[in-house]
């Protein structure tokens, strides 16, 4: 089936070049110059994925993320950000948003997006499809059967590997704790993986995902025709989960309604399909993340008291990677290998520049964000090292300052990009021009504009 892409970009001759390249790659394309153009053409035809700009004159990429999770929620978002961005991206990522990609960028680095959620939307349906013998199967957000696991070797790594060596094989429920992209499900799965409940099944769910409404028949399943939609007798997390480990992702966001439910099922250790009169025992061990204060919320009454010690009988706490910075060009490894495989690539490593680059980048987005910077940057790469030209402008001009609390207006942020390229590029116009990816012309006209003296 020809999947169907919206895109919302103001610059009309990108968003036509865009929209021409994707549909010689088989899509079908419309484009809205306007976020209210936009909401409309998603309120009435249902796309599979949106690529909208993180800022339109007239709407946010954030809010249009909002408005599609209500409107058309199998819908897959991509962010196109500009400048210095990527602390938002990251936000509109733990929102739910597919990938932002920073711009400029080439249209294959955003094929390679699509293809991959393409790829990852059809084993899904096929783990489904597997499982689906007479009853639907509730919607399971993983089915990666075995993620490598990277140990790393600093000291903050070796504490976390042993603490998860330590509780896995017990059967106590574990709160991890991190920032988006850490590795939260990964040190799940390798939890499960230390349990002698390793052969069974390891379901993921993304709470944050599950609508109030249905989280009910979600969590523990529902009978044919017990509300309107119930077309069919439907398996729900617990039971998928059965003897085996049961994650919650964000289990912050659930209801507190939802918080009710899932406490009563880890007490009693039985559940009632919505519509059901008979309890079925459950053997499943929970292991739940957060990347909020759960504390917090439970102070401020948003997250129950009673189900946060239920959870947290032992908690993990996932350092950032730039806690971990030792272990940074381990990753690189692994994730440039995992590229190389991935896209039939033979880079062998990074240019000098690019490491410099990378060690003094901050990875907001942590693991998740490196992965991806380095799977692009191997996909553009034609040389044996990835050269400085293939990585993400936030990554090569930041500096320490400019990371947290930045003002976002793109004229303060423009001129500090600005001001860092000169300084990489000692003060010599056509280098920065190349760092900046903008033409000698441009870079002297945005000099004179914002006053700049050389
Ligand atoms: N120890 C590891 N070894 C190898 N890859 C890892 C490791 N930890 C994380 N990754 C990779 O980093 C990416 C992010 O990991 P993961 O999805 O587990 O993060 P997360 O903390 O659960 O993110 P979120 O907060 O958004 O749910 C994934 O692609 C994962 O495969």
């Amino acid at each position: 089936m020809i999947q169907q892409i919206h895109i919302i970009e103001d610059d009309v001759a990108f968003g036509k070049m865009l929209g021409s390249f994707l549909e010689r790659k088989g899509f079908e394309i419309s484009i809205s110059l306007t976020g209210a153009h936009g909401r409309k053409s998603l309120s009435s035809a249902s796309f599979d994925f949106l690529i909208t700009d993180l800022k339109l004159p007239d709407d946010s990429g954030l809010d249009l993320l909002e408005y599609v999770q209500r409107v058309s929620p199998n819908t897959k978002v991509i962010l196109m950000t500009g400048y210095a961005e990527v602390d938002t991206a990251v936000m509109a990522i733990k929102k739910g948003a597919l990938d932002y990609i920073s711009k400029p960028f080439l249209p294959e680095e955003l094929l390679m997006i699509i293809n991959e959620a393409s790829k990852n939307n059809s084993t899904v349906l096929k783990t489904k499809l597997e499982h689906n013998t007479s009853q639907e199967v509730a919607n399971l957000e993983v089915v990666q059967q075995n993620p490598v696991f990277v140990k790393g070797i600093s000291e903050t790594s070796k504490k976390f590997n042993e603490y998860l060596k330590l509780v896995g094989p017990t059967d106590m429920c574990v709160l991890i704790e991190g920032e988006s992209g850490t590795g939260k499900e990964v040190a799940a799965k390798a939890i499960h993986n230390y349990s002698d409940r390793r052969n069974k099944t390891f379901v993921a769910v993304d709470c944050g995902a599950i609508p109030n409404e249905i989280a009910a028949s979600e969590f523990f399943g529902h009978l044919k025709g017990s509300f309107t939609g119930a077309i069919n007798d439907k398996k729900g997390h617990f039971e998928a989960a059965n003897g085996g480990t049961l994650f919650l992702d964000e289990v912050g966001n659930l209801s507190y309604e939802n918080q009710i439910q899932l406490l009563r099922a880890l007490q009693e250790r039985r559940i009632k399909p919505v519509g059901s009169n008979t309890e079925i025992d459950v053997d499943v061990r929970i292991i739940s993340a957060t990347n909020e204060d759960l504390l917090k919320a439970v102070s401020e009454r948003t997250f129950r008291e009673d189900l946060y010690h239920r959870l947290n009988e032992f908690s993990i706490r996932i350092p950032s990677l730039h806690e971990r910075k030792e272990d940074l060009f381990l990753f690189i490894e692994y994730f440039l290998n995992e590229a190389n495989r991935s896209l039939g690539k033979e880079v062998l490593g990074l240019s000098k520049e690019v490491e410099e680059a990378f060690k003094n980048y901050a990875w907001p987005g942590n693991l998740r964000e490196l992965r991806n910077v380095i799977k692009r940057s191997v996909l553009l790469t034609n040389s044996d090292l990835i050269p400085l030209q293939v990585i993400p402008r936030e990554v090569i001009l930041y500096k320490k300052s400019t990371s947290k609390s930045v003002d976002y207006s793109k004229e303060t942020n423009e001129k500090q990009l600005i001001l860092n390229a000169l300084k990489e590029a000692d003060f010599n116009k056509t280098k920065a021009a190349k760092l900046l990816n903008i033409t000698r012309k441009t870079l002297y006209n945005k000099l004179e504009l914002y006053n700049i003296e050389l």
